[in-house]
């Protein structure tokens, strides 16, 4: 076990760059193809190993129940698929918008798997700590194996891509739209054609949610119809939040300026790799 003291690791947030839906599974999941970018933007986790085995979350989200907190189901998966003894205190300082397709507690889930895995020496390799993570919820393994990539499949089957990082205005209509409630609906377009892909080709392609959820919510259609004038945006996952691509951190700062009073929104630069690769990687070293 890794010295008894808190280490901080951070819990970025990911784009879909764009997200297309190609058919379902029998099981109800749906086949997406869909671009994966993270951004420098993201929560901070602290966690210390401790040597009685019980997880403790010091700081509960409000409105999460602590046993549904894919925080405390990372961790506790994690025990039991190792048989680990420990156990540990964690912090979380959460700053992505929840519900968002922001990823937020996917990537919470990624971070707590990846940062025990080291604190813990428990030593389960970076593919093994994905297919863990996948029985959390289908964005995890894009966050364990922290690189941008082209997914298929339920998002779980991933090529390295290297789309180009813009900066990004993000905001955050004032709902929040659960990624079941979009899945579940009988008339989202679930029919798009498998796609041959190359990074040159990213800004042909569009979110196959959007128009659904459009129709739904018209705090997204109205923010949508006001940042398209601005520049050219985009819903991420199945919203609510939406994305505008800038050239400049000043071109996105002076629209995030105008942005309609009440609108949650910031400011950030797409990233390839995930930054916290280098902090799980430093700990190991230590
Ligand atoms: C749509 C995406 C795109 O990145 O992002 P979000 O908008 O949620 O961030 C993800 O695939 C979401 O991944 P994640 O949020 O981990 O989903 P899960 O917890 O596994 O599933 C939530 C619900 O969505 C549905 N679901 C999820 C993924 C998928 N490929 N097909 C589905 O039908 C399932 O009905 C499930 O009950
Ligand atoms: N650690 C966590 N952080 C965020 N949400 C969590 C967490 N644990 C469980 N959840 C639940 O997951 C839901 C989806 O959250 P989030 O991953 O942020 O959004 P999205 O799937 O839209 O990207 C939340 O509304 C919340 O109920």
């Amino acid at each position: 076990m890794k010295q008894e003291k808190f280490y901080s690791f951070p819990s970025p947030a990911k784009l879909n760059l764009f997200l297309h839906i190609v058919g379902r599974l029998d099981n109800g999941y749906h086949q997406l193809e869909t671009v994966f970018q993270f951004l420098d933007y993201h929560d901070t986790i602290a966690l210390k190993a401790t040597s009685d085995s019980s997880i403790k979350l010091l700081t509960p989200i409000p409105g999460v129940e602590n046993n549904e907190n894919l925080i405390i189901k990372a961790a506790d998966l994690l025990q039991q698929a190792t048989q680990c003894q420990l156990g540990a205190e964690i912090k979380l300082e959460k700053i992505l918008p929840m519900g968002g397709g922001l990823g937020g507690g996917s990537s919470n889930a990624a971070t707590v798997l990846l940062a025990l895995n080291a604190l813990w020496e428990t030593k389960l390799t970076i593919d093994e700590l994905a297919k863990l993570g996948l029985s959390l919820g289908a964005d995890v393994p894009i966050f364990i194996h922290g690189f941008a990539a082209f997914a298929q499949g339920i998002g779980e089957k991933l090529s390295p891509a290297a789309p180009a990082t813009y900066w990004y205005l993000v905001s955050k209509p004032n709902c929040s739209i659960a990624t079941a409630r979009v899945f579940s609906a009988n008339d989202l377009k679930r029919d798009t054609p498998a796609i041959q892909y190359q990074d040159a080709d990213i800004e042909n392609y569009g979110n196959d949610c959007q128009s659904w959820v459009i129709k739904h919510y018209p705090e997204v259609a109205k923010l949508l119809a006001w940042l398209v004038e601005y520049a050219p945006s985009q819903m991420t996952g199945t919203g609510a939040c939406i994305f505008s691509r800038f050239s400049s951190k000043k071109d996105a700062c002076y629209v995030q300026s105008l942005l309609p009073t009440g609108i949650e929104s910031f400011v950030a630069k797409g990233l390839n790799q995930s930054p916290l690769h280098a902090a799980v990687a430093a700990v190991n070293e230590y």
